[in-house]
């Protein structure tokens, strides 16, 4: 496919986002690489990796198969669009396989939401924490990762240009991104990489374990506590041994600390060096991983499925950006919301082991929602 190159400089990258209201689109920008990426129009969905075209984007549902409402039609596939816009530190280019547009600058719009939440669902968290201690107690699992889905309404339909603006002012250490299909946006700031291959270098986080920023000595607490340690521990052994399914070539780097905005969490990267897997497969491999779903995997897919009431979506799924060389990135889904109109549903999750205790749980989950709701 041949893509047009024309240099294109926009004070506000979200100009071009905004050009192509209602159209299905996603946005990505990876800060490490200093990369935006904005792609805009369908052109095709693509079943086999190719390098055809300068970028594709791609979700994978959290549980396979089809997806229950509010998340219908949502993702599942690796798409191709008709326009980019890509901006790095040495370049700001437009490119396009049909007619270039022409693309007003906008203001960056920086709304405040006046905000509903719909209700408090401590029972409904409790009673959920309460069977995966059952679990524990048969010997069934070992980790859980639970989460919520809380809703929002808006007295004006959500500016996701504004929410996108502030998720990349205050997330300096995650992967902002979203995807527009329809009436529905899928968004947020995610921290976690499941998957990143450059070349034959593959790297992934085991990323578990988290303590809340306003904690005295919270960064030394984290370190120490053998609770998050177990937690985290779980994750690590799972990736790389699913790592050494497909490459004898593993190393696994010393657990340290990851600063949010909020939080710190532990976080230990992997590596290994393989060709012969592509990024998407990668996913499928890795996910979930127990930073996600639990252990065992299977156990805690089942589990998930018949105890959480609402459907997961892309929450916590491998969602990202693969480039003509197969190259890129993939995180999960996580500190997220899926919005339409006026209604927001944040995902937050967090994983539950034997010790854990379920207030202290809850206000986990509330701190990591502040990544959406500080957007707002
Ligand atoms: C599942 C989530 O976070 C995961 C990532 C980092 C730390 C986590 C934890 O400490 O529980 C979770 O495994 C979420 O934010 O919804």
């Amino acid at each position: 496919m041949n893509y047009k190159k024309i240099k294109l400089n926009l004070e506000n990258p979200l100009s071009f986002w905004s050009h192509f209201s209602g159209e299905e689109r996603f946005y990505w920008y990876d800060r490490q690489k200093e990369q935006l990426i904005i792609g805009a129009e369908r052109l095709c969905a693509v079943k086999n990796q190719t390098n055809e075209y300068p970028y594709l984007f791609h979700t994978q549902s959290f549980f396979e198969g089809e997806m229950r409402a509010p998340w219908q039609n949502m993702g599942g596939e690796t798409l191709a669009f008709k326009h980019y816009y890509v901006k790095t530190s040495h370049e700001s280019l437009y490119l396009t396989c049909t007619e270039p547009v022409t693309i007003e600058p906008k203001k960056v719009l920086e709304v405040t939401h006046s905000l509903t939440q719909k209700e408090d669902d401590f029972e409904d968290w409790a009673r959920l924490f309460n069977q995966i201690q059952e679990s524990f107690k048969a010997g069934e699992s070992q980790k859980i990762v639970a989460s919520r889905e809380i809703d929002f309404t808006s007295s004006q339909d959500f500016c996701i240009e504004s929410i996108l603006h502030k998720l990349s002012k205050n997330n300096p250490n995650c992967f902002i991104f979203a995807y527009q299909k329809g009436e529905k946006t899928f968004l947020g700031a995610s921290p976690e990489v499941l998957v990143q291959k450059a070349d034959d270098e593959i790297l992934s986080y085991a990323l578990a374990g988290t303590i809340s920023k306003t904690e005295i000595n919270a960064a030394e607490r984290l370190l120490n506590d053998p609770k998050n340690q177990f937690e985290h521990h779980i994750v690590i052994d799972k990736i790389k041994a699913q790592l050494l399914k497909k490459t004898s070539q593993v190393t696994v780097e010393e657990t340290g600390l990851m600063e949010l905005k909020n939080v710190y969490h532990l976080r230990t990267l992997l590596h290994a060096k393989d060709h012969s897997t592509s990024l998407t497969e990668w996913g499928v491999h890795l996910h979930p991983t127990p930073a996600l779903g639990g252990e065992p995997s299977d156990y805690a897919l089942n589990f998930l499925r018949h105890h959480e009431h609402h459907e997961r979506g892309l929450y916590a799924a491998p969602l990202g950006i693969i480039d003509g060389q197969g190259n890129g990135t993939l995180v999960v889904g996580i500190r997220s919301a899926l919005i339409e109109g006026k209604t927001l549903r944040a995902y937050v999750g967090c994983g539950i082991v034997p010790y854990s205790d379920v207030r202290d749980e809850f206000n986990e989950t509330k701190v990591k929602l502040k990544t959406i709701l500080e957007a707002l």
